[in-house]
């Protein structure tokens, strides 16, 4: 270590993974992979180099079976094989790790070590770091259920910072039945240089990280790309201060700007109107739109616009815009000079669309189709709750995807539900469409009555 008397905060070294959650598998026999490769003492090299049938599927071979016995060079998980590696005190990015040796590409660095837990523990632990102030993040992911964190127990590899051009990558290997997380070298790697690899593919951030790796390609932020990332819900700025978002958007295109309901519907919006002529081409005319339809800018959409600090409605106005639960979020995305960021989770809200309508049958054929569309959410969500625990149960034993009927099941239940949404969703606009021309019938029957009346009564 560079600096004897700073000291990495304290953690409990590892050099092979802790099963916390679950046994760690037995391999059995049928499972166990035997290569062909014959150790010749002209040629070293043939001891599982790199025609090894299970080196090239990245597993490593079992002892008491290679043919190679103890020549055999397909173990270096098992046998701590490690490049020789230093730590040291970054510039802004905590503790890091450096080769103590020259690294060949291809070569492997070290084994990414921690405790094995399951996606539902990550997702908690990590939670519970974050609110006790843990800052540095340790946890990858190593399949669809599973992770591994190095937060409380690690091997060096914990030190590992993220670079958007990094010298090293995660591989994934089968060690004698269990899936392990290497760090290799993506090239040669001369002594005294930091180490790094992308946090993008593995990691599980739970705070999203401003990226210091000083790359010329750097993305702005560390492991953008990962499912952690998308999931976070804190933005951590360069004083440290951490401001809750729903979410952080992650591109910057136009598109990604929020809608209001006036767009979604295609219908006309303030800014899109210049003196008061709309660009907007309707099937009716925009007064018999506004006579008879309050102005659907005023409909109340869920959604909740975060824009610069401070809470926008987008064009949301009127009773309803209060009474949507916003919780004291604020967001400052305006790093590296980006257009502030917006996000929007958009949940039309059916009823209040057909309370507006002047047609009853209108009103009813919108709430009957809304009705249809929760009886689906709910079934897909059951069908959720039933075939979550199946994935992890067969992830977890032999690695094979869930059941036929059970993924059948799933289509099936996600199929009725996206045509429950298109049908509300296409009701609404017919009705919303014709409801100034119902509503314009509606007065010239009025009318047409009202004459007659009068004809009558003169
Ligand atoms: C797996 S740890 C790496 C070791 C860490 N530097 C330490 O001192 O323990 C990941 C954490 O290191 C920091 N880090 C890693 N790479 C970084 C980078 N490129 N820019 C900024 N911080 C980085 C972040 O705090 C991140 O949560």
């Amino acid at each position: 270590m560079d600096n004897e008397a700073e000291q990495p905060p304290p953690y409990i070294h590892i050099d092979t993974n802790d099963f916390a959650y679950r046994k760690h598998r037995k391999q059995k026999e049928e499972d166990i992979n035997i290569c062909v490769c014959k150790y010749n003492p002209d040629n070293p090299d043939s001891a599982c180099g790199d025609q090894c049938l299970n080196l090239l599927t990245s597993t490593e071979c079992t002892p008491g079976y290679c043919p190679c016995g103890d020549y055999c060079k397909n173990q270096r998980f098992q046998k701590c094989q490690y490049a020789k590696t230093r730590l040291f005190k970054t510039e802004g990015r905590g503790w890091g790790l450096l080769a103590d040796e020259n690294i060949k590409a291809g070569q492997f660095v070290i084994e990414y070590c921690g405790e094995v837990i399951s996606w539902r523990e990550a997702k908690r632990r990590s939670h519970a770091y974050e609110s006790e102030g843990i800052k540095d993040a340790y946890i990858i992911y190593l399949n669809a259920n599973e992770s591994i964190d190095a937060t409380r127990k690690g091997s060096l590899a914990r030190f590992i910072n993220h670079s958007c051009q990094p010298n090293c990558e995660t591989r994934k290997w089968n060690v004698l039945g269990e899936i392990r997380v290497g760090i290799f070298a993506k090239q040669d790697i001369p002594i005294g240089a930091e180490l790094s690899y992308n946090y993008n593919f593995e990691w599980y951030g739970g705070v999203i990280v401003k990226c210091l790796c000083g790359a010329v390609t750097c993305s702005g932020f560390l492991g953008a790309k990962s499912r952690g990332f998308q999931e976070a819900t804190y933005l951590w700025e360069d004083d440290d201060d951490r401001f809750s978002v729903e979410n952080v958007p992650l591109y910057d295109s136009d598109d990604d700007e929020p809608m209001s309901l006036s767009e979604v519907m295609g219908l006309p919006n303030e800014s899109d109107t210049v003196a008061g002529s709309s660009n907007w081409t309707s099937p009716v005319s925009e007064s018999e739109v506004l006579e008879s339809v309050e102005p659907l800018d005023s409909i109340p959409m869920e959604s909740e616009f975060i824009s610069n600090g401070k809470r926008d409605n987008g064009t949301c106005s009127g009773p309803y815009a209060s009474q949507k639960n916003l919780s004291q979020s604020t967001m400052r995305t305006n790093v590296r000079g980006r257009k502030p960021k917006t996000q929007a989770s958009k949940q039309l809200n059916a009823s209040l669309i057909a309370e507006r309508l002047a047609s009853k049958e209108a009103q009813e054929e919108i709430l009957a189709c809304e009705e249809t569309s929760k009886e689906a959410a709910s079934r897909l969500s059951s069908v959720y709750n039933e075939i979550r625990p199946a994935i992890e149960e067969h992830e977890r034993d032999n690695q094979d995807s869930v059941s036929t009927s059970l993924a059948e099941k799933w289509i099936q239940a996600s199929c009725l539900k996206y045509k429950a949404d298109f049908d509300l969703y296409s009701t609404i606009i017919r009705n919303v469409a014709l409801a100034p021309k119902q509503a314009r019938q509606k007065q010239e029957e009025t009318a047409s009555l009202e004459n007659g009346l009068k004809y009558l009564e003169n």
